[in-house]
């Protein structure tokens, strides 16, 4: 097989493929023969292979161990300037914020149009880069700070929780606006308990009493469950402070008791069903008569839902003193009308988000699928966000063709729009065997 001077004859039947790879280790080879019909005879010329470096390791296991450690060094590189930048941030945050508000330029057009309506209100938040500081550089209590640590595993604060928190600390009212899924639900809550804590500390205010000092106002049973839930789980360590949830699809009498048998420091709600319980309980009214935060979630969404009228009563029937918060992902003409209406004249602004930058955070999976007609899916579940959305497309399918089965029996067991898994839909068999099924939700 191997000839003399590094030659190296093969003969192998037609039959098997031949690779380079036949040859190993050498790393230049030229062919130096061909072969006749049946069997394929040639041989080829290792220029040069078969060298060894330290280790006893081939050149090619030589170049991949020199490329690996490259990479290790570049890599320990960048994460050196990483600290370092973090760290000249924190400096800069620390140091701004001991001195005010921090103010800082290339606003959104959202922020210069704000500056034009409230002159005196102080915009901030847009053109930092931030997600650099840690939860335990801010003023927050101990226990919260370990419920982040150890249930919720969170270090950092995002964007939206650095730039708000030492202004709702300051006591101001806040406009916020800010991506989907970029932690506005902690960047409100958190402060809310540091109010709590602060109103409970000082004398005319005792445990027991008054008990609601936080409204979280949502515009659906979903994010106020997934605010009431997060709110739950900041309070764990927090031995005497406990969140509550009113929301519609409930039962109205159980939620009355509870709320009247579990007082609570922070309350969530959805915008009608808290209207319900203030109309038929002067226990209800009671609670919220010294309410120290209003946070207006999704507002946009609030107020595209049409919420508008219920949120006016609301806030006629709160104490004047609140501080009010209003998060949202957009902030569109009737947003502005809000904070118009319900902000001190002078607040704050703060945008995370910037100029013509999607809404959503770039991390949301956002995917459609477009179905050719004769390969249309026989099953298809519509969710909709109301009731009356729901009648809406209910209609429209029909009017399309499609059967829509009504006596649908469908329940959710714990909706989490975040955990696919945790979504349960149960339907009859009837409607399961059918064909043609079109379900709105
Ligand atoms: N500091 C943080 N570090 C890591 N994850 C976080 C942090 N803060 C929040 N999260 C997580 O990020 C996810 C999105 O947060 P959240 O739902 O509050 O965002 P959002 O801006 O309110 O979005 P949406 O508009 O959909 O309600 C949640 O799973 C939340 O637990």
């Amino acid at each position: 097989m191997a000839g003399s001077d590094g030659l190296m004859m093969h003969r192998l039947a037609m039959t098997r493929p031949l690779t380079l790879d036949t040859f190993c280790d050498s790393e230049v080879i030229e062919v130096i023969g061909s072969g006749s019909s049946g069997n394929i005879a040639f041989g080829v010329r290792i220029i040069d292979g078969g060298r060894t470096f330290p280790g006893d390791v081939s050149k090619w296991q030589w170049k991949r161990m020199q490329e690996k450690k490259e990479r290790q060094i570049e890599k320990a590189r960048l994460l050196r300037e990483r600290q370092a930048y973090e760290e000249r941030k924190r400096q800069e945050l620390l140091a701004s914020s001991n001195s005010g508000i921090p103010v800082i330029g290339s606003y959104s057009s959202d922020a210069e149009i704000l500056k034009l309506f409230f002159p005196e209100s102080t915009i901030a938040g847009m053109g930092r880069p931030m997600n650099t500081l840690w939860f335990d550089e801010f003023p927050i209590s101990p226990l919260s700070i370990r419920a982040l640590h150890e249930i919720m595993g969170y270090q950092k604060m995002t964007k939206v929780q650095e730039a708000t928190f030492p202004v709702i600390l300051e006591g101001k009212d806040v406009l916020a606006k800010a991506k989907t899924g970029t932690g506005k639900t902690i960047a409100f809550l958190l402060p809310s308990i540091e109010a709590i804590l602060k109103a409970t500390a000082s004398s005319d205010l005792r445990w027991g009493r008054c008990p609601v000092h936080v409204l979280i106002i949502c515009p659906t049973r979903e994010p106020a469950t997934q605010a009431a839930t997060e709110a739950k789980t900041l309070l764990t360590y927090h031995k005497r402070m406990d969140a509550q949830i009113v929301v519609g699809g409930t039962n109205n009498n159980t939620e009355a008791n509870n709320l009247q048998k579990n007082p609570c420091q922070v309350l969530v709600a959805t915008p009608g069903r808290l209207l319900d319980h203030m109309s038929s309980s002067k226990e209800v009214v009671m609670q919220l008569s010294k309410l120290k935060m209003l946070v207006l979630d999704e507002a946009d969404r609030l107020l595209d839902m049409g919420f508008k009228t219920d949120l006016d009563r609301l806030i006629k029937q709160l104490p004047a003193s609140r501080q009010i918060l209003l998060f949202c992902a957009t902030v569109p003409k009737e947003v502005h009308e809000v904070s118009h209406d319900a902000l001190k004249e002078v607040h704050v602004f703060i945008d995370t988000v910037g100029k013509d930058e999607e809404k959503t955070h770039a991390k949301v999976e956002q995917s459609y699928i477009i179905s050719p007609l004769d390969n249309q899916l026989e099953v298809v579940l519509v969710f909709c966000t109301t009731a009356r959305v729901t009648a809406l497309m209910a209609e429209w399918s029909q009017n399309l063709g499609w059967v829509v089965h009504q006596d649908v029996k469908i329940t959710f067991t714990d909706w989490d729009e975040r955990d696919v898994l945790a979504r349960r839909v149960r339907v009859s068999l009837c409607w399961l065997h059918g064909r043609n099924r079109f379900c709105v939700l």
